[in-house]
C-alpha cells in the first residue's frame, strides 16, 4: 500500500525478484483496476473481473469514481477472488494495491478484502510504503505518518512501514535519518515549527502528540539497489506473517555437505 508513485509496483516487482532468487515461490496479486503494466504478469489480477478504462468508458465515471466502483464490484463478487485465491492457500502472494488513501479510511474496502483472505485462513502483513523524500520536508513527512497511521488503524492487520527509493535520497547523515527510522514526533515538530507560523504551533504539537500516543509509527528503509536492505524488509514481513514457522526443514545443497574422509 501507500500513496501513488510511492513504488508500490516497484517494490513487488523487487520482492518477486528477491523471492525467486532465494527459491521461494510467490506469486503477484493485483489489486488495482487503473494499473497498466507490471513487470511480473499477475497470477491474479481484478482486471479480470473489471477494469477501470471499462468503468469509465461504459459509466462515464471519473478516475477516482471509477476505481471505487470497481473495488465495490469486487466486494459485491466476492466468489470470484475465493475461487482465484483458493488454488493458491499455501502460497505466498505478493498484493499490489491502489493507493487512494479512501479505499483505507473512507470506505471499508480494504478491510473486507482483508476479512475475505483471513477467513480464508491467509496471514496477512500491510507493507506501507512512503516515498524517503518526504523527510527532506517536515510537514510531508508528518502527512505521510498520519496516512500510514490511519491504514494501520482501518485495517488491524500486521503493519510494516517502509521509506521507500532510499537511492535518491540526498547526502544525509546516518543519525540524521535514523531520527526518521523510528521518529520522535515531538522532537520534529519542534523543528516544523520554527518554519510555519506561530498559529499552526499548537495544531502541530495536537497531531504530533497523537502520533506518539500510538508510539507504533517507525520504518524500515528500502534501497532497491542494496540486497541487505530487501532481505531486512523481507524478514520483518515474514516475521510478521510467521512464514516459515510450518515450513518443512530443506535438505541441505549437495555443495554444502560435509566431507568426511
Ligand atoms: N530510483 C528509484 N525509483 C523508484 C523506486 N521505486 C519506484 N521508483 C520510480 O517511481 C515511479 C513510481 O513507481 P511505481 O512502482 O510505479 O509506484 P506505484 O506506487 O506503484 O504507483 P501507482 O500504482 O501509480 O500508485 C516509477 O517511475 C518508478 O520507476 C526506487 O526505489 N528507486
Ligand atoms: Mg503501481
Amino acid at each position: 500500500m501507500g500513496p501513488a508513485g510511492s513504488g508500490k509496483s516497484t517494490y513487488c516487482a523487487t520482492m518477486m525478484t528477491h523471492c525467486q532468487n532465494i527459491g521461494r515461490s510467490v506469486h503477484l496479486f493485483n489489486l488495482d483496476p487503473a494499473a497498466e503494466k507490471f513487470e511480473y504478469n499477475p497470477t491474479i489480477d481484478i482486471r479480470d473481473l473489471i477494469t477501470l478504462e471499462d468503468v469509465m468508458e461504459e459509466l462515464q465515471y471519473g478516475p477516482n469514481g471509477g476505481l471505487i466502483y470497481c473495488l465495490e464490484f469486487l466486494l459485491n463478487n466476492m466468489d470470484w477472488l475465493e475461487d482465484e485465491l483458493g488454488e493458491y492457500e499455501d502460497d505466498y502472494l505478493i498484493i499490489d494495491c491502489p493507493g487512494q488513501i479512501e479505499l483505507y479510511t473512507h470506505f471499508p474496502i480494504m478491510r473486507r478484502i482483508c476479512e475475505c483472505l483471513q477467513r480464508m485462513h491467509f496471514r496477512i502483513c500491510g507493507v506501507y510504503l512512503l516515498e524517503s523524500q518526504f523527510i527532506q520536508d517536515n510537514s510531508k513527512f508528518f502527512a505521510g505518518v498520519m496516512s500510514a497511521m490511519s491504514a494501520m488503524v482501518s485495517l488491524e492487520i500486521p503493519h510494516i512501514n517502509v521509506l521507500s527509493k532510499m537511492d535518491l535520497l540526498g547526502k544525509f547523515k546516518k543519525r540524521e535519518l535514523e531520527r526518521y527510522f523510528d521518529p520522535d514526533p515531538l522532537l520534529l515538530a519542534e523543528e516544523a515549527n520554527t518554519s510555519m507560523n506561530p498559529k499552526f504551533h499548537d495544531l502541530n504539537r495536537a497531531i504530533v502528540q497523537l502520533i506518539d500516543d500510538y508510539n507504533m509509527v517507525s520504518f524500515l528503509p528500502l534501497n532497491i539497489n542494496d540486497e541487505d536492505s530487501i532481505t531486512a524488509v523481507i524478514s520483518h514481513v515474514d516475521n510478521a506473517l510467521q512464514f516459515g514457522e510450518d515450513q518443512e526443514p530443506k535438505e541441505p545443497k549437495d555443495e554444502f555437505d560435509i566431507e568426511y574422509d
